[in-house]
């Protein structure tokens, strides 16, 4: 049985992509081309202790897409020689419409493209990959899986926004959420990590990357997350605002003149970390907060009090928790973050152990916490991989039986 998927995360100006192989769930080979349409593209590829690491200038997805294959007929591995059982798509945005990975087919890509304008700064570009990749391999099986799946769990109650009726029934407005493979990932780990089954332990894991989202698990379920109708909402991001209060954007519009267009582009682009302190690199922040720079020490601070509501909302809206579970590039690697987001918790049963915070173990909480900390890596890749293995497995299976 051919265990080999290739993964493909398409971002607006990125593809990130990693060959694994599920035998054994190692990753053969992975890559990188980024600032696509823009100047100063920049490609890398690894495969074994063969690299390519290129300074080239990527204009749109088809290119970078053709840059990687030829680095695989370059550097290697063959993929023909490989034989890949499935191609697998990160889509950020799949609406009702989708709540399990799937098969894609012309119709899916349609439906995936009517979805853009709920995620039009992620979808479009997911889509794009999934346009070109289906064009250069036509034999293999595509399969989508979604960031907004693991989250049709939620009860009516957590998705359903106070709007006027029409809002609701005729225009999609409801919460989605995000990062759902990441989310369900890392809820399975810590489960792990607790000796537990995953429908035996309620959790929050606390997704923070470049996007940042928190979730609610219940019994191994996504029962409320922080993103909503797109992944705008929620938490403090590096460039995006997180939640404000919705009379903001009318009194820019009437005080400054800006439109729709301008109030996106700045609550995605400018807001967050960057819009607090120039920049939205956390490594940088941490160093200039260090050092005595205020603004960024406030960036970090705002950052910790919108996690803190929202540990104190799920808290509650569980009321019970084994665990808290950071990750993502920030929740991996700021120990800063993950202490100021907990700090002087020991009546709610949290506790954190400084040294082991500091020294990134996964376990962080001392031995007499109530509720575990965890610090545990997120591998959507790996995810997304044996999702797609599982379709295309099963389509195979059905083609075979008919
Ligand atoms: N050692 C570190 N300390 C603090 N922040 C880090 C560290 N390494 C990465 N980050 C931060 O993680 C963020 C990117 O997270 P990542 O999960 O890779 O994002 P994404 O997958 O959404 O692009 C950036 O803000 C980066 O500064
Ligand atoms: C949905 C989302 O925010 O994704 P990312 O963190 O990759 O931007
Ligand atoms: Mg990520």
């Amino acid at each position: 049985m051919n265990s080999h998927v290739l993964v493909l995360n398409s971002g607006s100006s990125s593809i990130k992509y990693q060959l694994l192989n599920l035998a054994d769930g190692s990753v053969v080979a992975a890559g990188l081309a980024e600032r696509i349409g823009e100047s100063g593209g920049h490609f890398r590829h690894t495969w074994n202790d063969h690299r390519i690491a290129l300074d080239v200038d990527l204009p749109d997805h088809d290119t970078a897409m053709r840059r990687i294959l030829a680095a695989f007929d370059e550097e290697g591995p063959d993929l023909t020689g490989i034989s890949l059982a499935a191609i697998g798509h990160r889509v950020v945005h799949g609406g009702d419409e989708f709540s399990a990975p799937t098969l894609i087919t012309d119709k899916v890509c349609d439906t995936i493209d009517r979805l853009s304008a709920l995620a039009p700064l992620h979808n479009p570009a997911n889509l794009a990959g999934i346009r070109t990749a289906r064009s250069l391999f036509t034999d293999i099986p595509h399969v989508a899986v979604f960031d907004t799946a693991f989250h049709a769990t939620m009860p009516e109650a957590a998705y359903t926004y106070a709007v006027p009726d029409s809002w609701r029934t005729e225009h999609g407005v409801r919460r989605y959420g995000f990062h759902g493979t990441s989310h369900s990932y890392v809820a399975g780990k810590a489960a792990g990590e607790l000796r537990a089954e995953p429908g035996d332990v309620n959790l929050i894991t606390l997704h923070l990357g470049n996007g940042a989202s928190a979730c609610a698990v219940r019994a191994g379920r996504s029962v409320d997350t922080s993103m909503g109708l797109t992944p705008l909402e929620g938490l403090v991001m590096g460039t995006r605002s997180g939640d404000l209060d919705p009379a903001i954007l009318m009194h820019m519009h009437r005080s400054a003149g800006l439109s729709s267009a301008e109030l996106d582009d700045a609550l995605n682009h400018d807001s967050g970390l960057r819009g607090l302190a120039g920049e939205n690199d956390m490594r940088r922040l941490r160093e200039r907060a260090e050092a005595g720079d205020r603004r960024a020490a406030l960036a970090r601070e705002v950052y910790c009090h919108r996690i803190r509501k929202y540990l104190g909302a799920y808290l509650v809206e569980l009321g019970h928790v084994d665990g808290i579970v950071f990750t993502g590039g920030v929740g991996e690697n700021d120990a800063g973050i993950r202490r100021m987001s907990l700090a002087g918790l020991r009546d709610l049963g949290i506790v954190v152990d400084d040294e082991r915070n500091a020294r990134g173990d996964t376990w962080i909480s001392t031995r007499g916490s109530g509720i575990a900390v965890l610090v545990i890596p997120t591998n959507e890749e790996l995810e997304i991989a044996r999702q797609a293995l599982s379709v295309a497995q099963t389509a195979s299976t059905f083609h075979d039986g008919i």
